[in-house]
């Protein structure tokens, strides 16, 4: 399905705007067109000794009157076209936000988003430009064009004269149709390169702490710098040719300029032309000059903005993976059971699956834990159950529907998933731990911070929990952000809480006394727990162990310590780990 594109609804809504501009547009150009006129008229009656000081006031005020009636008409009209170009600005931003805001993980993981950025920043203002600047410039060179051309026509300039003096301007067309493809295609090159630029930034400036501490900063510097000499080449080489069009434009109107002073002159000493029309002519030439220069701008930007144009378009065109069934149903996850039979599940273009033939059910109030070796599937489980990523028909049902037919917001809604590296943004620790309850109460974030084990921490810090976090919670440590994370998790006391690996980077005291609410708070809830440390759990109601994508073991802590297998060997080793750990 095709969207709309990103022009299409903005001319919808200011199409009346453009009209009315257009008309300002119009009558300024047929005020202006008088000015040559008067002065031809001026000229003849100078020539003829007719002129009385009457007649200069007379012509003065005509002057003025055509000056202020072009600057008032024209004026209003760039404001107007200026300022719908802002509106599209605006809108095109909002809608590009919110396109963006639902589209996949996949798609994120494919695209960097230095080129989001690049799309939102000068793929924006391109296309704004075109049709600002560059529809009020047309609109407006081409009103004076046909009212100079007009009152030429109807003036007594012989018809002969005006199209030798007009005619090299006719070759500007020729060479916007030769030179145009290629400023089109050297200006998409700058905005890729600007785009990869950004991307490598915005992914370096992301990683600084990891280059410092290796101390690579010159490899880093070198790449990027390797990236701002493509943007220079590549701007050189639409320079180039911008400039070539922009200066073969002038000439062929100082051309005509010539011409029309040559033989126009050549015919008023002939006695053929009147020295006002001769004047009136050379006028109007000069006068053309000008829209016609602003036109071949205005192509040169507008095949510039044609590039950032399409891509928009096209990513607007971007459909997110995941969408919701036609007759999608709420999800209940307070009372069905999660039914999960032979799911296997790959990442597009993985060659191998991540999730092969599991089969689990989950019934309301259970706790279960996953345990497995890294990389061998938990989180892809999880992203199965949120929809991050659509499990194959009918492989998870909540009760007896399809988890693909129920609504995205209902199931998330009733999901509190707790990563192990949850983002947390730059505002507030209040904010960020109310983020998916934006009305919670203070009481209820005070609680879900204690809960968290992470209270007495806010309580140090000097605005307690206005304090604002930097840029991914620069000033919180590891273990602080996971908890922080933690009680943006219990503040939503949703049916299903999803633990995975939010303690790991938390000290096995603190851990064990967040297990221990764990257990009393969501009693009679569904929890997901995902571990490392076998000690988080051993309450759980059952354990299945993954490898490879597989349940290779599946139990209560008791009964797959009596089975010889990868969860006993686990504990083995991770009892010897804290034997040595205490001294023992
Ligand atoms: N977005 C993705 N696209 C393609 N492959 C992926 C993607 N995410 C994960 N994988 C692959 O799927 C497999 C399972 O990954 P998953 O993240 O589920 O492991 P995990 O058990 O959660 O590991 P860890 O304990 O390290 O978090 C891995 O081989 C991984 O490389």
């Amino acid at each position: 399905m095709k969207s709309e594109g990103v022009l299409k609804p903005y001319f919808k809504q200011t199409w009346h705007i453009y009209l009315a501009s257009a008309t300002l547009h119009a009558a300024a150009s047929v005020v202006f067109a008088y000015f040559p006129k008067v002065l031809g008229e001026f000229t003849d009656k100078l020539k003829s000794g007719e002129l009385g000081t009457h007649d200069v006031v007379h012509f003065s005020l005509m002057l003025v009157l055509i000056g202020l009636g072009y600057a008032l008409l024209g004026g209003y009209g760039q404001y107007l076209v200026m300022y719908v170009g802002r509106v599209f600005e605006y809108m095109t931003r909002r809608r590009l936000f919110s396109h963006f805001s639902n589209l996949s993980e996949h798609y994120y993981s494919k695209n960097g988003v230095g080129k989001m950025l690049n799309y939102f920043m000068n793929d924006v203002t391109g296309v704004r430009e075109a049709i600002s600047m560059g529809i009020n410039q047309t609109a407006m060179a081409s009103m004076l064009l046909i009212s100079c051309v007009g009152a030429m026509i109807l003036s007594d300039i012989p018809l002969y004269l005006i199209a030798a003096s007009v005619g090299p301007l006719v070759f500007i067309p020729w060479i916007v149709i030769k030179i145009g493809p290629v400023i089109r295609q050297r200006s998409r090159k700058v905005q890729e390169s600007l785009g990869t630029m950004t991307e490598t930034a915005e992914e370096q400036f992301g990683g600084i702490r990891v280059t410092k501490k290796f101390a690579v900063e010159p490899i880093m510097i070198k790449r990027f710098g390797a990236k701002v000499d493509q943007i220079k080449t590549n701007q050189l080489s639409l320079v180039r040719i911008s400039s070539l069009f922009q200066a073969t434009v002038p000439f062929l109107g100082n051309l005509s300029l010539i011409v029309s002073l040559a033989y126009g002159g050549y015919l008023t000493i002939k006695g053929d032309l009147s020295l006002g029309n001769f004047v009136a002519l050379t006028l109007y030439v000069r006068m053309l000059m000008n829209p016609l220069q602003q036109i071949g701008n205005v192509i040169n930007t507008v095949q510039r903005s044609r590039a950032s144009l399409q891509r928009l378009n096209e990513l607007m065109d971007v459909q997110p993976d995941i969408v919701e069934a036609e007759h999608a149903k709420e999800a209940n996850l307070a009372q069905n059971p999660i039914r999960i039979s032979d799911l296997t599940f790959s990442y597009p273009d993985a060659a191998q699956p991540a999730l092969s033939d599991l089969d689990l059910v989950i019934q309301p109030g259970m706790t279960i834990g996953v345990v497995g070796r890294t990389g061998s599937g938990k989180t892809t489980l999880v992203k199965q159950l949120l929809r991050v990523y659509d499990p194959p028909a009918d492989a998870i049902k909540i009760g007896n529907t399809d988890i693909r037919e129920v609504t995205l917001e209902s199931l998330r809604n009733q999901i509190a998933y707790v990563p192990q590296d949850g983002f947390l943004f730059s505002t507030t620790i209040a904010e960020n731990i109310a983020f998916a309850r934006r009305k919670a109460a203070q009481g209820e974030i005070e609680s879900a911070a204690k809960q968290a084990r992470i209270y007495d921490n806010i309580s140090e810090f000097p605005e307690g929990f206005k304090t604002k976090l930097g840029e991914r919670g620069i000033t919180l440590s590891g273990g602080q952000r996971q908890r922080t994370s933690l009680a943006r998790g219990f503040i939503m006391r949703a049916p299903l809480m999803i633990l995975d690996d939010s303690v790991s980077a938390v000290d096995a005291v603190t851990e064990s006394e967040i297990i221990h609410t764990i257990q009393q708070e969501r009693q009679g809830k569904t929890t997901i727990i995902i571990a490392h440390r076998l000690s988080a759990l051993k309450h759980a109601d059952l354990i299945i162990v993954l490898d490879e994508g597989r349940i290779v073991q599946r139990g209560k802590h008791e009964e797959l310590l009596a089975e010889s297998g990868p969860y006993a060997e686990l504990h083995a080793i991770q009892e010897e780990g804290s034997q040595h750990a205490d001294g023992h």
